[in-house]
């Protein structure tokens, strides 16, 4: 469920019409829900709380937004962490370090000082080589690294490609069939606690069965290290639970049945548990509104162009996501097109063939499910400036972040002089 509906004849975010944002800010613009994310946050831990015990650290990829970080700070969600970078929003946004978990699969040497120093919850590792890395850094820092090894189930996600990670030949983790090795070399490192075992096999999962066989072998995994003579206390199951974007396509399970599965799994592991979700906390939260710049015949089907374009939102150019294309104020019919971004590559196409409501030149409309793996992912290819994104709490609405100055984007300390005085 979201908090974008019509109301009065046109779409509103929670009780802020869009039109009003349009007007104020500029298109195109993402639009967050707080009421959306804060919902669905509670929704996660409530379907969770059967397994017992458990951190949800929200996975800040999906979503850095620092207002979206404040607000899922307050539900008291942590974070998962896969750069420095993210580490410092989340920090800044009010997560405390102690529900920070760094996953990420080459972790620099810098940003293990930094996190080690700041207090991390838990350094999910990817190899015995990143293993050796951060004990030579704790040893040097005087701290002991709370640690675990992001294991490897070769499991099949059956989601896309691209964002699966838990198949032998990604390069994610430490393949299954090597983990004890790893676990005992780790012991044997200075500097190291280790308290725990991760596991993340790929996002938008639509299919409970492959999680389930996921969890099933780090239950084993888990009983054998304990044989071996390890204390492991916490198990980080990732995220990846898919949403729906597509409404004539099946609805993924919902996290209820996702809670029930973890607990039934779970029983008797006695450990903390940690969750990783991104998409399934923002994604139905944002929004992306562009305004139609003209409406264009074409050979066969018409073309929408859009002043959003694959710069603002990528999925579709990189992974042929659907996104839902609606009108914000609603005209009579519907008519079928292409729908395009202005940018000068093919690839900048949104929807092929797609039924919308009838829209004409100068009209708003939106891509529905844009509040995850959206506007971080923009670029300003084309010199396009990075979207502007803002939150919405009620009647209520904030520009979220301006438009990205250099200071901002590289850090005003490393702006060099030169480029400073141009
Ligand atoms: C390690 C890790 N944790 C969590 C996530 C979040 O996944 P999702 O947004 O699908 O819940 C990802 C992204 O796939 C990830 O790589
Ligand atoms: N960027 C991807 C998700 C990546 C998941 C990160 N591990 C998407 O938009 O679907």
């Amino acid at each position: 469920m979201d908090h974008f509906t019509i109301r009065d004849g046109a779409l509103h975010c929670e009780d802020v019409p869009l039109p009003t944002i349009a007007e104020a800010v500029g298109t195109p613009v993402y639009v967050y829900s707080t009421a959306t994310m804060r919902r669905h946050a509670r929704v996660f831990q409530t379907a969770v709380a059967p397994a017992g015990d458990s951190l949800t650290a929200f996975a800040v990829k999906a979503n850095p937004n620092a207002a979206v970080l404040a607000t899922l700070a307050t539900e008291g969600l942590g974070a998962d962490i896969v750069s420095i970078g993210e580490y410092r929003r989340a920090v800044a946004a009010g997560i405390a370090p102690a529900k920070i978990v760094f996953s990420g699969v080459g972790k620099t040497e810098a940003e293990m000082e930094e996190a080690l120093a700041g207090g991390l919850s838990l350094f999910n590792l990817e190899s015995v080589e990143e293993a050796e890395m951060l004990s030579a850094v704790a040893v040097r820092l005087g701290r002991d690294a709370p640690v675990a090894f992001r294991v490897n189930p070769d499991v099949d996600a059956r989601s896309h490609a691209k964002i699966s990670t838990g198949a032998a030949h990604n390069k994610f983790g430490v393949p299954i069939d090597r983990a004890r090795a790893a676990y005992d070399r780790a012991r044997a490192l200075p500097g190291l606690a280790v308290t725990g075992v991760a596991v993340h096999i790929g996002s938008q999962l639509t299919d409970l069965a492959p999680l389930e066989a996921a969890f099933t072998r780090i239950g084993e995994l888990i009983r054998q290290l304990r044989e071996d003579g390890h204390h492991i206390r916490r198990a980080d199951l990732g995220g990846g639970l898919g949403v729906p974007y597509d409404p004539d396509r099946p609805p993924p399970p919902e996290p209820e049945a996702y809670g029930a599965m973890v607990a039934r799994v779970t029983r008797g592991w006695d450990v903390t548990l940690v969750f990783e979700p991104g998409r399934l906390i923002v994604a139905n939260a944002g929004v992306l509104l562009s305004r139609v710049i003209r409406v264009k015949p074409g050979a066969g089907t018409p073309f929408v162009i859009v002043d959003a374009a694959m710069n603002d939102l990528m999925r579709p150019a990189l992974y042929d996501a659907f996104h839902a294309i609606d009108p914000v104020i609603p005209r009579d019919g519907t008519m079928t097109a292409d729908i395009v971004g202005p940018v000068c590559e093919t690839g900048d196409t949104f929807a092929t063939g797609r039924t919308i409501g009838r829209v004409e030149a100068g009209d708003l409309v939106v891509f529905r499910t844009a509040g995850a793996y959206a506007a971080t992912m923009a670029s300003t290819y084309n010199s396009r400036p990075l979207t502007a994104e803002v939150i919405v709490n009620g009647s209520d609405w904030a520009i979220a972040r301006a438009r990205q100055t250099l200071d901002a984007l590289i850090g005003a300390d490393r702006v060099p002089a030169w480029l400073k005085d141009r």
